[in-house]
C-alpha cells in the first residue's frame, strides 16, 4: 500500500541556491540578524518531514549563495539545471529554494526561458529556520505542493509566499521585514492552504511554453544596467554604464517613467550611439509607464517597461537582446511579456 501511495505522489526535485530559507540566526529571537546561506537542502528537506505527503521529494544544492549576489552567469546555471530537469520524465515538478532580495528576478527569468509546462515554484523566506515564527517551513512545503500538483501546470513560473501564489512575472518583494512581504500589483493567482491549492486567476502575459526564448540557445546574457531617478539627479552614472558597456540602460524613473530634463540630453545621445534607453519606473506599489507618455518616446527611440519594474525590466531587457537589436522588437516583448 505504501509502495502505492508513493508511485501516484508526483516526483519533486528541490534546487537549492540559499537565502534566509537557508539561513541561521544566533538564537531564537534573531529573526532579522543572522546569516543567510548557511543550511544545506538535505537538512532542510529532513526538517519537513510532512513533505513526504505531498510528494517524492529530492533536493540538489546548485549554489548557496545570498540572492543579491546572484550573477548573470549563476541565472544561466540554474536556468540550464531547471531545463535538464524539466526534460526527465523521472521529474514532475520542480522548486527553487532562493533569497528574497532578488527572487523576483530569477523567477522572471526562469518565466521567460524555460520551456516546459511542468510547475517551477520558487520560494524563500522572510525569516530564518533557526527564529520563532520561522515561515521558511511551510513555504517550501507550500512550494513543494503545488509544484507537485498537475493544476499547477501551464501556468508559468510561481512563486509561494506566506500562502499564496503568485505569478513570477509580475510579483515583487514589497516590504523587507514582514513574512507578507511577496506581492504583484494585479493581486495573487491563488492560495495554498494545508498543501491544496486554490485558484483564483491566470498569467495573461506570453510565459515558458508559449515563449519566444529558450535558455538552450542562450550562452551568455548581455550588459544592462539600471540608473535611479530622483530630484537633482545627473546624467553621470547613464554615460559611466554606457561607457562601461552597457548595451541597455533601464531608467529607474520617478512617477510615470518621468526623466529629468538634465538627463534627457545624454539618453538621446546614448541612444545614437546605440545603448537602449528602456523608461521604467521605481514607484513602491508598481509603476504603469505609457508609450510617450512624460516623454516623446517615438521622437527618441526609447522604449517603455510598461508595468516591470526596473529590476524585471532588465532581465526581459538582457534575454529580449540575445534576439533583437531593434528598438520597435524590444517594445513588442515589453508588451507582450
Ligand atoms: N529574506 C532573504 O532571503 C534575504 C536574505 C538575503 N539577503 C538573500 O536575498 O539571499
Amino acid at each position: 500500500k505504501e509502495v502505492e501511495t508513493k508511485q501516484k505522489l508526483a516526483n519533486v526535485v528541490v534546487l537549492a541556491t540559499g537565502g534566509t530559507i537557508a539561513g541561521a540566526g544566533a538564537s531564537a529571537a534573531n529573526s532579522a540578524t543572522y546569516q543567510a546561506a548557511k543550511v544545506g537542502i538535505e537538512q532542510l528537506i529532513a526538517g519537513i518531514p510532512e513533505l513526504s505527503q505531498v510528494a517524492n521529494v529530492r533536493g540538489e544544492q546548485v549554489m548557496q549563495i545570498a540572492s543579491e549576489s546572484i550573477t548573470n552567469e549563476n541565472l544561466l546555471q540554474l536556468g540550464r539545471r531547471v531545463a535538464e530537469l524539466a526534460d526527465s520524465k523521472d521529474v514532475d515538478g520542480i522548486v527553487i529554494t532562493h533569497g528574497t532580495d532578488t527572487l523576483e528576478e530569477t523567477a522572471y527569468f526562469l518565466n521567460l526561458v524555460e520551456k516546459t509546462d511542468k510547475p517551477i515554484v520558487v520560494v524563500g523566506s522572510m525569516r530564518p529556520g533557526t527564529a520563532m515564527s520561522a515561515d521558511g517551513m511551510l513555504n517550501l512545503y507550500n512550494a513543494v505542493a503545488v509544484a507537485g500538483s498537475k493544476e499547477s501546470r501551464g501556468k508559468g513560473v510561481l512563486v509561494t509566499m506566506n500562502d499564496e501564489i503568485l505569478s513570477g512575472r509580475d510579483v515583487s518583494k514589497m516590504i523587507n521585514i514582514k513574512t507578507e512581504a511577496f506581492k504583484s500589483p494585479w493581486g495573487p493567482l491563488g492560495m495554498v492552504v494545508e498543501g491544496k491549492s486554490y485558484w483564483f486567476r491566470l498569467p495573461a502575459k506570453r510565459n515558458t511554453l508559449d515563449s519566444e526564448f529558450d535558455i538552450k540557445t542562450i550562452k551568455s546574457l548581455p550588459d544592462v544596467e539600471i540608473a535611479y531617478g530622483y530630484g537633482n539627479v545627473s546624467d553621470t552614472a547613464y554615460k559611466a554604464l554606457a561607457q562601461s558597456g552597457a548595451k541597455a540602460i533601464i531608467h529607474a524613473g520617478t512617477g510615470n517613467g518621468s526623466v529629468s530634463s538634465r538627463v534627457v540630453p545624454a539618453l538621446q545621445d546614448l541612444r545614437k550611439s546605440g545603448v537602449q534607453i528602456i523608461r521604467s519606473s521605481h514607484v513602491n506599489a508598481g509603476g504603469f509607464v505609457l508609450r510617450n507618455a512624460e516623454q516623446p518616446d517615438d521622437k527618441y527611440d526609447w522604449v517603455v517597461a510598461n508595468d516591470l519594474n526596473p529590476q524585471k525590466a532588465r532581465i526581459l531587457a538582457m534575454v529580449a537582446l540575445t534576439k533583437t537589436q531593434d528598438s520597435k522588437e524590444l517594445q513588442r516583448m515589453f508588451w507582450e511579456y
